[in-house]
């Protein structure tokens, strides 16, 4: 990663380490401090120690390497994401969505919402099979919900990746808990990538509708009501997330923390829920609040866009990794697919 996108990231750092970036009094206390943040190991030295908020600060960054370690990726060493700071137009990178595998509540048909449930054994197959399809696709960051099901998918899909990294949680929950998940061999460090988790990206939460079976409410109710409770843009279940409340915490997620990275050139993988990625892809392909009503998602199908000159190209789901057709969509995939493929013989 080129010097200046370190330095913009951690000039990124600065801005909003205020609440989540806070380093301990004691660490104060030195002139310079080493820490994790935002997937970056940063030795820094304090120049000003006046300010006890980390955010106000002035620090000289000595040295800041990604503890992100598919961020510089050996595979795409040559290639733009080592020079795509200047707001390069000619950055393209990878983003794959995938809705989680069958869970144990959509095989009883039981409305989930924010309900922490895990994968049925077919979802578990799902997840599997999704990973072969984006087997051949660049990932270098995943992004999921907090809940079990969209976690159990991403894992279970990089087991296949012909690229062989190893997915890793970030646990920012609290300082103990990044210093106690540190890695501290840069070589392991190159071999991982990074999972982060956000609530944001959860389903919707489906209010009194939890636990319910879909069925017997469309009995209760009605399917027109049940419809527009699922599907429209604007009307909430009772006590539940409308899909323009839940698009109003999952797009700006979206927009703050992965376009960032899109644009920066790294490949992303968001393993998530059929509502909060049915906002994203409102927001990707510019749906109306009309459009997105027939919008539905299955079950663990990986959709793969191309981010490029700031815009989306959606691309489908990947077949297989012996299917040529996506490798196809651009160069840079046709490049690290065959680099994959070098890698093997
Ligand atoms: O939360 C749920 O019940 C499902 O994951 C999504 O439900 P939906 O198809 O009713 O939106």
């Amino acid at each position: 990663m080129a010097a200046g996108a370190l330095h913009r990231s951690i000039r990124t750092i600065q801005l909003h380490g205020g609440s989540n970036d806070s380093a301990s009094t004691k660490e104060f206390g030195n002139s310079s401090l080493k820490f994790i943040s935002k997937g970056f190991a940063v030795d820094v030295k304090f120049l000003s120690n006046r300010s006890r908020s980390f955010s106000h600060c002035k620090m000289h960054v000595i040295r800041a390497i990604s503890s992100h370690a598919s961020v510089v990726d050996p595979i795409w060493s040559t290639s733009h994401v080592t020079t795509n700071f200047n707001q390069n137009t000619s950055i393209e990178s990878s983003l794959i969505l995938i809705r989680h595998g069958e869970s144990m509540w959509n095989e009883k048909n039981l409305f989930t919402g924010s309900v922490d449930v895990p994968l049925t054994k077919r979802g578990i197959e799902e997840a599997i099979e999704a990973g072969e399809r984006i087997s051949s696709i660049p990932v270098n960051m995943i992004y999921t919900s907090a809940l079990i099901r969209a976690q159990m998918t991403a894992m279970l899909a990089m087991t296949q990746h012909r690229q062989k990294k190893i997915p890793i949680i970030m646990h920012d929950e609290s300082i103990q808990a990044k210093e106690w998940s540190q890695i501290f061999s840069e070589e392991t460090i190159q071999q991982s990538i990074p999972v982060i988790t956000a609530w944001q990206l959860n389903e919707r939460m489906y209010g009194k509708l939890q636990g319910l079976n879909k069925e017997e409410t469309v009995v209760k109710y009605g399917k027109e009501k049940v419809h527009e409770w699922r599907r429209s843009f604007d009307s909430p279940p009772p006590n539940g997330e409308s899909l323009e409340m839940c698009s109003q915490r999952a797009v700006a997620y979206f927009k703050e923390n992965i376009e960032p990275q899109l644009q920066n050139g790294r490949n992303i993988m968001v393993a998530a829920h059929g509502n909060s990625l049915r906002s994203i892809i409102m927001y990707l392909e510019k749906l109306t609040s009309l459009e997105v009503t027939n919008l539905e998602l299955s079950t663990g199908v990986p959709l793969l866009y191309i981010y490029k000159h700031g815009e989306f190209l959606k691309r489908g789901s990947p077949v297989g990794p012996t299917e040529y057709g996506v490798y196809a969509y651009t160069r840079n995939l046709a490049l690290y697919r065959q680099k994959l493929d070098e890698m093997v013989q």
